[in-house]
């Protein structure tokens, strides 16, 4: 079985709205209603779970509850790595546990249905594996601003999620590092720190994640070229 988390307990704070940014619409359809229905469009995943905040439990369900593939809504933790591990302790708890786990950013609802179906393909065959665009800008490691080196651009991949990985091994790797998850920026980091193998599926370059106020006058570009 396969499951889908859309980590949706964020507050937004960089976006800088009235709401989360999960709840801002785009063509009429809230952030975190478009990027579950990636989900509930995909042929492999056969549930999912939302995780949100505790002050939006309510109007988390209400944008999902009509998806057939929705399970329930988990409250988050303080950091995005807490929210997983949460929804990772609610599966554990189950008797039909997962095989296999596919964890979004509701904050990414440009993310192509084939391309969740490719990560779980390919999590499949190695244990992991991370949507990921490659590297197209030269880049730098930086310390107090100053450049320390040039990086070698063809090894560098930018990590977008889905993240797709086996579900007893994953749940190790949190548990591993319970004490230090929010010193983590992602699950594959946590998955290769455990030491599993983990391959990138190379992804579209518009499934950015919805962050600062200026991705939106994007995310609205894209809408318009493609309704
Ligand atoms: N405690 C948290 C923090 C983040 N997220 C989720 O993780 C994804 C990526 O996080 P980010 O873009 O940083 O979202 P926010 O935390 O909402 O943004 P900010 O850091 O600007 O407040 C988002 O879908 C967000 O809702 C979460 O589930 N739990
Ligand atoms: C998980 C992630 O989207 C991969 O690029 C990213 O690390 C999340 O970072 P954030 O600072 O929590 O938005």
């Amino acid at each position: 079985m396969v499951y889908a988390i859309i980590v949706a307990a964020g507050e937004g704070k960089r976006a800088g709205f009235k709401i989360p940014k999960q709840f801002v619409k785009l063509n009429n359809n809230t952030i975190l209603r478009i990027s579950a229905e990636k989900f509930q469009q995909s042929k492999l995943i056969d549930k999912f779970l939302v995780v949100s905040h505790r002050n939006y439990v309510d109007l988390t369900e209400k944008e999902v509850q009509t998806f057939s593939k929705f399970e329930k809504v988990v409250i988050g933790g303080s950091s995005r790595q807490e929210s997983v591990y949460n929804a990772l302790m609610y599966l554990d708890k189950k008797e039909n546990k997962p095989d296999f786990i596919c964890i979004h950013d509701a904050a990414r609802p440009f993310v192509d249905t084939n391309k969740i179906d490719e990560s779980i393909y390919k999590a499949k065959e190695v244990g992991g594996a991370v949507l990921a665009e490659m590297a197209e800008n030269t880049v730098s490691q930086v310390n107090n601003g100053r450049i320390l080196k040039t990086l070698e651009r063809s090894q560098i991949y930018l990590h977008h999620t889905p993240q797709t990985f086996n579900f007893a091994k994953l749940l190790k790797a949190y548990q591993n590092v319970e004490k230090i998850l929010s010193s983590f920026t992602d699950d594959a980091s946590i998955f290769i720190h455990a030491g599993y193998e983990t391959s990138i599926v190379e992804d579209h370059k518009n499934n950015i994640k919805l962050t600062k106020k200026e991705d939106f006058e994007l995310a609205r570009c894209f809408f318009e070229l493609n309704p």
